[in-house]
């Protein structure tokens, strides 16, 4: 089971990630990349991670005019990642350019209602719907556009499931029972976010943070 959690490698220092996820390489799934890291390693960072051999999530949660996100994945045909990000509420015909523009092998995933919003976020930047819905709607939406999933929180992962069967469902804000929730508003614990129809966890800082990565790592993988 701890083949399902990719580790979030959360950090600018290109030697730190790499000792991270030289520590964590034989029990997790896979080590995503996020915006942090690729700001301050770009594509030679990426590709340095990618010889530690797990497989690479690159989390740019991409959102622009579509045929500025089809260059972008265009540019990272190098690198092909796993998984990569783009943001759903960039519009239809933003995903569709984008996973055209994917490699093969990569899964192109919408990010519906971040984890770290509830529905007052929503509310504020005028979005009307609760995050129930607005997951639902993107979800419909990432799947016109020929996407292969989506990214949501583990509250809204059974019932986006239910609208797409064979999608595939990337779940963040998870945390062990008790953990610190840090900037996270819609939090589960791993067992009932899988429970719940994940296809995948991304656990970062819980793991990252801990003084033995891999343990933490491990004893999470035990509650699975
Ligand atoms: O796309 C993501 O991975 C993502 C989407 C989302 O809604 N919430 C979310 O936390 N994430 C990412 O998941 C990771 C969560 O990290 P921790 O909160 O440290 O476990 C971070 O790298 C976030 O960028």
């Amino acid at each position: 089971m701890a083949g399902r959690i990719f580790v979030a490698i959360d950090t600018p220092d290109l030697a730190r990630a790499l000792a991270i996820g030289q520590k964590l390489r034989g029990h997790a799934g896979g080590l995503k990349l996020g915006l942090e890291f690729f700001c301050a390693n770009g594509a030679v960072g990426v590709r340095e991670m990618a010889g530690l051999g797990l497989p690479i999530f690159l989390d740019l949660k991409l959102h622009d005019i579509p045929n500025t996100v089809a260059s972008a994945v265009q540019a990272l045909h190098g690198i092909e990642p796993a998984v990569l990000t783009v943001h759903a509420a960039g519009g239809r015909a933003m995903m569709e350019d984008a996973k055209a523009a994917a490699s093969p092998g990569t899964k192109v995933v919408a990010v519906t209602v971040l984890t770290s919003l509830d529905g007052d976020d929503l509310d504020s930047i005028g979005v009307a719907a609760d995050p129930h819905e607005q997951v639902a709607r993107l979800t419909g939406l990432a799947r016109e556009a020929g996407l292969d999933g989506v990214v949501c929180s583990g509250f809204e992962v059974a019932a986006a499931r239910k609208l797409w069967k064979d999608g595939f469902f990337v779940v963040p804000g998870v945390r062990p029972a008790g953990g610190a929730i840090g900037d996270q508003k819609r939090v589960m614990t791993p067992r009932a976010a899988l429970d719940a129809g994940a296809s995948i966890l991304v656990i970062g800082r819980p793991i990252t943070k801990a003084e033995d990565p891999d343990a933490a790592l491990r004893a999470i993988a035990a509650t699975l």
